[in-house]
């Protein structure tokens, strides 16, 4: 294959982490921990609450940083009386530009089905915001070796009706559970079989040149220390980043990646 036309993708995803001073400071941190060339080499956006989405905002247009930022999650609805949710075109007007949706903790929690998923990856692209769709298997499915046919499930749900011009809007993030938040990591290997098969899976529902075009991220104990190996592999375009998005210097580090590697 040609050289690979996708920009890579560093997504920090704080979950329910800092108010809207802490990140502040942790988006000024970053944009100062990294340079104009890595930040443009290497995307690099922040999930922060939606708390902090206003104060995000100010931050990098004040300051014109090169760092995009987005939402964790998104209503199917564009407004009305659904109390405590934040729709699609809220998100647009506060300038994000991604958002998470089918996350592991809101399809545990909030127990969100793939039909909910697919509603929201619509409600994303219908205002101009790149979904960010999560899939992964738990440990329990991972130890019966159904973690393929699992998260092409999950893909195929969530992509269920959408056109291959809107699917290469899309961000696909491969989080196995059973990594998530433990220390746990994946080996390359392991990241690299299931975003293969999610690219083979795209080809096959779509089409190559749209399969190409989709950016598929590994996330799961991604740490400064293990990203290198990670984006070696020729499926994985990036990382969606728990904790260690949480350190403005531990973030920079792995936006940095390429410093370490040669792919
Ligand atoms: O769920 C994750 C990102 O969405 C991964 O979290 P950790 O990096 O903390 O394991």
């Amino acid at each position: 294959m040609a050289s690979n036309p996708r920009r890579p993708l560093m997504a920090g995803n704080w979950k329910m982490n800092l108010n809207h001073l802490e990140a502040n400071l942790l988006v000024q941190k970053l944009a100062a921990s990294l340079t104009e060339k890595q930040l443009t080499d290497v995307e690099t956006v922040v999930l922060p609450p939606f708390t902090d989405l206003r104060t995000v905002q100010t931050a990098v247009d004040g300051d014109k940083l090169l760092i995009g930022y987005g939402a964790q999650d998104l209503s199917p609805y564009q407004s009305g009386a659904y109390t405590g949710d934040i729709s699609g075109q809220m998100l647009a007007k506060l300038g994000c530009t991604y958002v998470v949706v089918g996350h592991s903790e809101r399809r545990q929690y909030h127990h969100e089905d793939d039909a909910l998923v697919n509603d929201k990856v619509n409600a994303a692209l219908a205002n101009g915001l790149t979904p960010i769709l999560c899939i992964g298997e738990g440990l329990e499915v991972r130890e019966q070796l159904r973690h393929v046919p699992h998260c092409c499930d999950q893909l195929d749900g969530a992509l269920r009706g959408l056109t291959a011009e809107q699917v290469t809007k899309v961000v696909v993030a491969y989080e196995p559970v059973w990594a998530i938040g433990t220390g746990k990591t994946a080996t390359p290997e392991d990241a690299q079989e299931v975003c293969g098969e999610v690219r083979k899976r795209l080809t096959e529902t779509f089409d190559e040149t749209t399969a190409q075009q989709v950016r598929i991220l590994y996330g799961g104990s991604v740490k400064a220390s293990n990203i290198a190996s990670i984006m070696a592999q020729p499926d994985v375009d990036g990382a969606l980043i728990g904790g260690a998005s949480l350190d403005a210097e531990e973030f920079a580090q792995i936006c940095r990646f390429p410093e370490h590697i040669t792919r």
